[in-house]
């Protein structure tokens, strides 16, 4: 049965964390919000939050096409949408938008047609949309999502977060598309360092499986693609050697980055001085950016079907204050 209209509440996420290089990823505390209906006259796309501009409002926006994609493959017409969105999430900076974009407009639209397709269909849409597993795979499914993806299937498992793992994430003000970033990339790398990052990888996946935070600074540590990114963000590589003398357990470049990540123990005592090293080390650089901190998102997309005559906004709806 067709739904009429649909809420879908997704979380950011962080890819890599260090060595995991299209195959780690952990959803964070930040979120987007997409609803979706079939719409009576045009689609209309309303974006809300800061940050958006330059995202299309017409049926060239991502959203819609991913939403289009939907309905082909469940055999349903619903060409003309209602599409409103409101993100925390900041565009171009290595925190997933791409990816919970996606993955909000493939579980959103799913809903409008009454679930016909299998998380584990919308997980291979999403990994094939986006090209490599690590984002969607946490944005779909929360908590650590160890994934591989040989360009046909993606499988996945999911590791819940220690309950002691926090973030501290560095969002510079600049943006940096995962494109560019990856164009930085080499074709080709020595045995020794592919070696280093099969090891590092192995350690941190069993590390957060058996919870052995201690490991962390030793396996959260990555020869494959930080080493070539670092240029792209001045003040990174102090950053990535020093954050462990300054009170975190790992750092590591945050997907394609711009942003820096450090995993904390919730009870450190040095979270003030960890934050400071990272604004003033990108400062020294010439870097202008903003901290935030948050946790591991256990959970992936929070769906809430809204009934027909709802009241309140689209923003009330975001913000709870109105009963979806
Ligand atoms: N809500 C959205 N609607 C449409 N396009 C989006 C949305 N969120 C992100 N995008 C697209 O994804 C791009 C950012 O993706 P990317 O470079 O992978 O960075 P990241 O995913 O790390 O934020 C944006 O420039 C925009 O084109
Ligand atoms: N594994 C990808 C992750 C890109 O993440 P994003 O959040 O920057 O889109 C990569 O490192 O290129």
């Amino acid at each position: 049965m067709l739904n009429s209209q649909v809420l879908v509440k997704v979380p950011a996420s962080t890819a890599n964390l260090g060595p995991g290089f299209d195959t780690l990823g952990m959803a964070l505390s930040l979120y987007a919000w997409i609803e979706m209906e079939a719409a009576d006259g045009e689609t209309a796309i309303e974006l809300y939050g800061d940050g958006l501009e330059g995202i299309p409002t017409d049926k060239t926006n991502l959203i819609y096409k991913v939403a289009q994609l939907v309905f082909e493959e469940a055999g349903v017409q619903i060409p003309e949408l209602r599409i409103a969105m409101y993100s925390d999430i900041p565009l171009t900076r290595g925190l997933g938008s791409s990816a919970s974009a996606i993955v909000g407009a493939l579980v959103a639209a799913n809903a409008l047609a009454g679930s016909p397709l299998s998380e584990d269909k919308l997980f291979q849409m999403a990994s094939a949309l986006e090209g490599h597993p690590d984002n969607v795979g946490a944005s779909l499914f929360g908590g650590i999502v160890v994934s591989a993806w040989d360009g046909v299937r993606a499988e996945k498992v999911r590791i819940a977060p220690h309950r002691n793992l926090e973030v501290l994430v560095a969002i510079p003000s600049f943006q940096l598309s995962t494109e560019k970033a990856r164009h930085a990339l080499p074709s080709k790398l020595e045995m020794k360092d592919a070696v280093y990052n099969v090891a590092s990888s192995s350690l941190l996946v069993a590390a957060f499986a058996s919870g052995q935070l201690e490991l962390i600074p030793f396996a959260m540590r990555d020869k494959l693609h930080q080493p070539y990114r670092a240029p792209l963000v001045p003040g990174m590589s102090e950053i990535l050697e020093q954050a462990t003398s300054r009170g975190a357990l790992g750092a590591a470049l945050s997907g394609a980055g711009p942003t820096l990540l450090t995993l904390v123990d919730r009870g450190s005592s040095r979270k003030a001085e960890l934050e400071a090293f990272l604004l003033q080390t990108l400062e020294k650089h010439g870097i202008q950016a903003r901290t935030m901190w948050l946790s591991p998102a256990l959970n992936g997309p929070e769906l809430s079907i809204v009934g027909r005559g709802h009241s309140g906004s689209f923003m009330e709806r975001v913000k709870g204050e109105v009963k979806a």
